[in-house]
């Protein structure tokens, strides 16, 4: 089995009753047990809380080869108190739900959440031991204001205020632009949510370090058949969060074997076409703090020349020792790669293709 991690979910919203839910785990369940993946796969469902107890009961009396993990759609950050029409971590922790939700669009934007709430929701629910699902995503007045970056760190510098590395493990973003959701919605397009799961992992990675780099970041926003495949070849994007496209147990399979199909032939191709340069081109990446720390790149006669968000992510000793690296050189803002001028143009196209 590849090493390689690929999360689904779905949110049922305020669809499917009792009955309706435990019907489509059902169903979802027989389906997923078919699948032989040979990447290591999540798969989750958040119904709504009247369902919950049936929902858990079913996903684990249905457990094979691919479990499902079921998840509220909110909870409140409190264990109890005067808080009427609430649902406590220690309730969902009795019904033995697994995931969290936190701050999904229709929560912020229908019902006013505002970051601060979403925050001791997310302290809560990992305080409680539940995997949490922050949601964030910019509204289109935003996107037209050219800020979504600015509201995607916003969102996460104040849901994630407190969180410790530790609990990292538990911890999975969602970015849902909320311009993309629900009908009416429109898709992200593929490069577009890159970018911005790129802009995401960056902020992952300031506030947290290294240790960021666990944490799974999925995509979530009008996903269908005729998008998911394009969507999870994206390199930072680690999963799908799906809505309407999944609420057919059999529309949702469908789904999942297409993009897990496209990611294996996508894995294929790779390997046939790896050649020296591309190795060292992809060696080079790592060494140079990975493609999200490549703000320019450039070439003359004999160095290739970067530009580099954070240059103390370098590994200047592992980068010597790459083949045909002729020595490094290190002027203010940029960092030079000397190469042979024979090669010089190979290595050049085949890190321009790695950082496309
Ligand atoms: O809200 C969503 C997942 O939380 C996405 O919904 P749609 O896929 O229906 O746009």
């Amino acid at each position: 089995m590849s090493t390689k991690k690929i999360y689904f979910g779905t949110n049922l919203k305020m669809y499917k009753g009792n009955q309706a839910v435990v019907q489509y785990l059902s169903e979802l369940s027989d389906f997923a047990n078919n699948l032989q993946p040979e990447y290591e796969i999540t798969l989750f469902v958040i119904p709504s809380y009247t369902t919950l107890k049936d929902a858990v009961s079913c996903a684990q009396e249905k457990t094979g080869r691919l479990p499902i993990k079921i998840g509220a759609q909110n909870m409140n950050p409190n264990d109890n108190g005067q808080f009427t029409g609430e649902i406590s971590p220690l309730m969902l922790n009795e019904l033995g739900v697994q995931l969290v939700m936190i701050g999904h669009s229709e929560r912020r934007h229908v019902m006013k959440e505002t970051d601060q709430e979403e925050n001791e929701k997310v302290l809560s629910a990992l305080k409680h031991g539940f995997t949490t699902l922050l949601c964030i995503g910019e509204t289109l007045e935003q996107k037209n204001y050219n800020i979504s970056d600015e509201v995607l760190r916003t969102q996460l510098k104040i849901g994630l205020q407190g969180v410790s590395v530790e609990q990292l493990p538990s911890l999975w973003i969602a970015y849902e632009p909320v311009w993309a959701i629900g009908t009416g919605g429109i898709p992200a397009t593929a490069d577009y949510a890159d970018e911005k799961h790129t802009v995401i992992k960056q902020c992952l990675l300031e506030l947290f370090g290294e240790e960021s780099k666990k944490i799974p970041v999925l995509y979530g926003g009008s996903v269908n058949l005729e998008n998911s495949n394009e969507l999870i070849l994206q390199p930072h994007i680690d999963g799908l969060f799906v809505g309407r496209s999944a609420w057919d147990a059999e529309n949702f399979y469908q789904l999942i074997i297409n993009t897990l199909d496209v990611v294996s032939a996508e894995e294929m191709r790779s390997i046939s076409d790896e050649n020296e340069f591309s190795i060292i081109a992809r060696q080079l990446i790592n060494e140079l703090g990975g493609k999200s720390n490549i703000s320019a790149l450039t070439h003359c006669a004999t160095r290739i020349r970067v530009v580099l968000d954070d240059e103390t992510k370098i590994d200047k000793i592992a980068i010597e020792k790459i083949s045909m690296v002729k020595g490094i050189f290190s002027i203010t803002k940029q960092f030079q790669i000397i190469f042979d001028k024979q090669i010089i143009d190979d290595i050049y196209s085949e890190l321009k293709i790695l950082l496309k």
